[in-house]
């Protein structure tokens, strides 16, 4: 036991770098660092956050835990009258997903972002002081990604003043909406808006469902829960749910009405403000989904590191520090590292990313309320595409990390398997992650038609106003060190994003229509979608090691981190740098030697680099990935606590067992 305890803390001697500075610098500031830091020892300290018995728990257990873990957050919030900020820390690790993360993360920015002014007066009171809990009711059992195909009906009355609400056909059930199944006494309803007889498209429409004193579906109402999700704990603590109108009246000031609304006579007037902001919810949790996903990949990815240390299999046997012999440390594995080192370095990239993304969505919502709409295409894209990206990489990422563990990984406490289960249906959510990718290839496509126009393209596309030079020109590598020049890696990169977009742009007009055209090279416009979001990535990773980062060493490992997150890119998409002709084969060969160096430099400061992210062992929820390293004995304590083993004699041993063996045996006696 002492020597597995050893095993990190030479680790962590190995270091050469501040792991308190680094703390800071993944926190975002030392403000940011100081707060998080501060809730994550609460959260840790408090029984009342208790969530190691997740996995044993049924489904009505786990989602009554969840409804008392939300009203004790609540408690807590007031309590120690918690700042917006807190609050959100306090999510993260409390890590117990809640319909609470609806009601907060989709229906009160519903309201903020699509209701008027008077609107918001009436209805955010309510909802900020939770004495209404409300979902997002978007998607439909026929419709989720086709948000214009959605059917439910918002019919508006003359006579009465009133929208009438109507599920005209069993596909157009609210399907999927979270807190909807048992929770959620108002929901924000998109429909069909009908008036004087014409259709005019979805919009948002606020509706109560459930009494607020007896908590009874409202008449017309048909509510309930979808059912079990996949994977244990989960997604299953949150009631997902489904919602039919028969015919519900509500009044017309419920129409969500900053972009349009309905007069008395039931005139339909469209304001000044684009269309696009009813969508505005769904943009607010796309960025913030991609801060999750670093903090999701980051945890599984702390995991897989530390017990990678501690795992020893094979080897020729070494000599430890007190000179006795041991096999080898699995993380010494060359496969091992070119696993699980660029995840690592992917996870520090998706953090930075987020924070530029979080300014970007920041300064969108700064310029939509002085109306100025111009970055709103933008921001979008970038939101709707590094949404896909980091997602899917995460997910891929999470169980590349239960792999990376072997067998234990597999086990519950481990805790890999709950937390891949709780992140895949990120892929899914707010926009499948294809759909998403199609969307920033429409931008990509437009911004390509609009350079021939003269018009400059700003932002993340900036690189394409460069479209002659990026066509042509030659990598300049010549040697492996080259690969260290972020401006030879951010050009590789640009030339090939562009060169695809391009490649796609020429191919579309060979086709008979442009739906044709989009339709027919959908497969080849996400690669470039891809391609672009990669770039951003990357620049962004580059953009932040050109900022002043103080601390000794923390430099030198971001750039380590850094270089290998680009270089094992092009080693994963070696096809399209080589086919677009970004790099040549002997180049590719060179990055490949640059990334295998890099792997074993970054080699001695991997604890410490995970350790920066400062998670507790609480938040953690893992045996294998525990501070201490101390894996075995708690395996072997974990396994005992299963409630299998309350018992010697398994229930159902004399109903099954003990019949079968006799009979067996008087068989054999026959
Ligand atoms: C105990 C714990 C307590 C905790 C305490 C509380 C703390 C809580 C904090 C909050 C945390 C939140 C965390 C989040 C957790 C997440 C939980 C999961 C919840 C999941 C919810 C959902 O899934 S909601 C449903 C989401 N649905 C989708 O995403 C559907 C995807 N489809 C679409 O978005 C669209 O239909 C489309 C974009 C794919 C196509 O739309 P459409 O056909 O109308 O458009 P066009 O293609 O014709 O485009 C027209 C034009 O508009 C542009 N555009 C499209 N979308 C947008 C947009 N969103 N914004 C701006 N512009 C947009 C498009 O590009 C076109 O432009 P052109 O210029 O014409 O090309
Ligand atoms: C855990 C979870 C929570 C959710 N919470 C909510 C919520 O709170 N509120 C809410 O309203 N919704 C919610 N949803 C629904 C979610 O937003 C939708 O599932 C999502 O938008 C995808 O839509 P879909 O299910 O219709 O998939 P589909 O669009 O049917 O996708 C099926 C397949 O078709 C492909 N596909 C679809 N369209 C295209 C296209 N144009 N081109 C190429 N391929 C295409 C997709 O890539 C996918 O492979 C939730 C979903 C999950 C899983």
């Amino acid at each position: 036991m002492e020597r597995i305890m050893d095993h990190l803390a030479h680790e962590r001697s190995k270091a050469q770098f501040s792991v308190e500075e680094m703390k800071i610098i993944w926190a975002g500031s030392l403000h940011a660092f100081q707060v998080s830091d501060r809730i994550a020892r609460l959260v840790a300290s408090d029984p009342g956050f208790r969530k190691d018995n997740r996995a044993v728990l049924s489904r009505k257990e786990l989602f009554k835990s969840a409804l008392r873990k939300a009203a004790y957050v609540w408690k807590r919030i007031n309590e120690l009258a918690l700042s917006e900020e807190e609050a959100s820390w306090l999510r993260f690790y409390v890590d117990e997903l809640a319909y609470a993360y609806i009601h907060w993360g989709m229906f009160v920015p519903a309201i903020k972002g699509s209701a008027t002014e008077e609107q918001q007066q009436k209805w955010l009171p309510l909802a900020n002081n939770m004495q209404i809990i409300g979902t997002y009711a978007q998607t439909e059992l026929g419709h989720g990604s086709n948000v214009r195909g959605l059917e439910t009906t918002a019919t508006f009355d003359q006579e009465t003043d009133e929208f009438i609400i109507h599920s005209p056909t069993l596909t157009s059930s609210k399907w999927w909406p979270g807190g909807l199944g048992k929770v959620a006494t108002h929901a924000v309803v998109y429909a069909r808006l009908i008036t004087d007889g014409q259709d005019y498209g979805v919009h948002g429409f606020l509706v109560q469902i459930r009494s607020l004193d007896d908590h009874f579906p409202l008449p017309g109402v048909t509510v309930g829960d979808i059912g079990m999700k996949f994977g244990s704990g989960a997604f299953n603590s949150i009631d997902n749910g489904f919602l039919r109108f028969n015919h519900v009246r509500i009044p017309r000031n419920q129409m969500l009405m900053k972009v349009s609304r309905v007069t008395r006579q039931g005139k339909y007037v469209e304001s000044n403000v684009p269309k696009q902001l009813l969508y505005g919810a769904m943009v607010y949790v796309r960025q913030i989904i991609v801060a999750d996903a670093s903090i999701a990949l980051s945890r599984a990815v702390c995991i897989a590191t530390r017990y990678s240390a501690v795992r020893r299999q094979f080897g020729p046997p070494h000599e430890d520090e007190n000179g006795k012999g041991v096999e080898t440390q699995v993380i010494d594995y060359k496969t091992q590292q070119s696993r699980l080192f660029p995840l690592l370095a992917s996870a520090y990239a998706f953090r930075f990313v987020g924070e530029w993304l979080k300014w970007l969505y920041t300064d969108l919502i700064q310029k939509l309320e002085a109306n100025d709409f111009s970055t709103l295409p933008e921001a979008h894209a970038c939101t709707a595409g590094l949404k896909s990206l980091t997602t899917s990489a995460a997910a891929d990422g999470i169980k590349e990390c239960w792999k990376l563990c072997g067998g234990h990984g597999y086990l519950s406490s481990s805790g890999l398997p709950e937390l891949y289960a709780a992140f895949v249906p990120a892929c899914t959510y707010e926009g499948d992650n294809i759909v998403l990718l199609l969307q920033v290839s429409r931008f990509l496509m437009k911004t390509i038609s609009q350079l021939q126009t003269g018009k400059k393209p700003i932002g993340t596309t900036a690189y394409m106003a460069h479209v002659e030079h990026l066509i042509q020109c030659r990598c300049t590598v010549q040697k492996a060190e080259d690969w260290l020049n972020p401006s030879v890696i951010l050009e590789a990169f640009e030339a090939r994003a562009i060169r695809l977009s391009v490649a796609c742009a020429e191919n579309l007009t060979k086709f008979a229509t442009p739906l044709q055209g989009f339709s027919e090279l959908s497969p080849d416009l996400v690669e470039a979608a891809v391609a672009h979001c990669q770039l951003i990535v990357v620049s962004k990773f580059i953009e932040k090691l050109q900022q002043n980062i103080e601390g000794n060493g923390v430099k030198q490992q971001l750039e380590t981190l850094c270089n290998i997150y680009c270089l094992n890119l092009i080693h994963k998409h070696l096809g399209d740098f080589l086919s677009t002709g970004s790099i040549s084969p002997k180049q590719a060969s060179l990055a490949s030697d640059q990334l295998r160096s890099r792997y074993s430099k970054l080699r001695s400061n991997v604890i410490a680099l995970v350790d920066a992210f400062n998670y507790t062992d609480h938040f953690l929820g893992s045996v294998l990935g525990r501070y201490d390293g101390n894996v075995y004995p708690k395996l072997y304590e974990e396994a005992w606590k299963d409630p299998l083993n309350d018992s010697i004699v398994p229930d159902g041993y004399h109903e099954y067992i003990q019949p079968l063996l006799k009979q067996q045996l008087q068989n054999a006696r026959l």
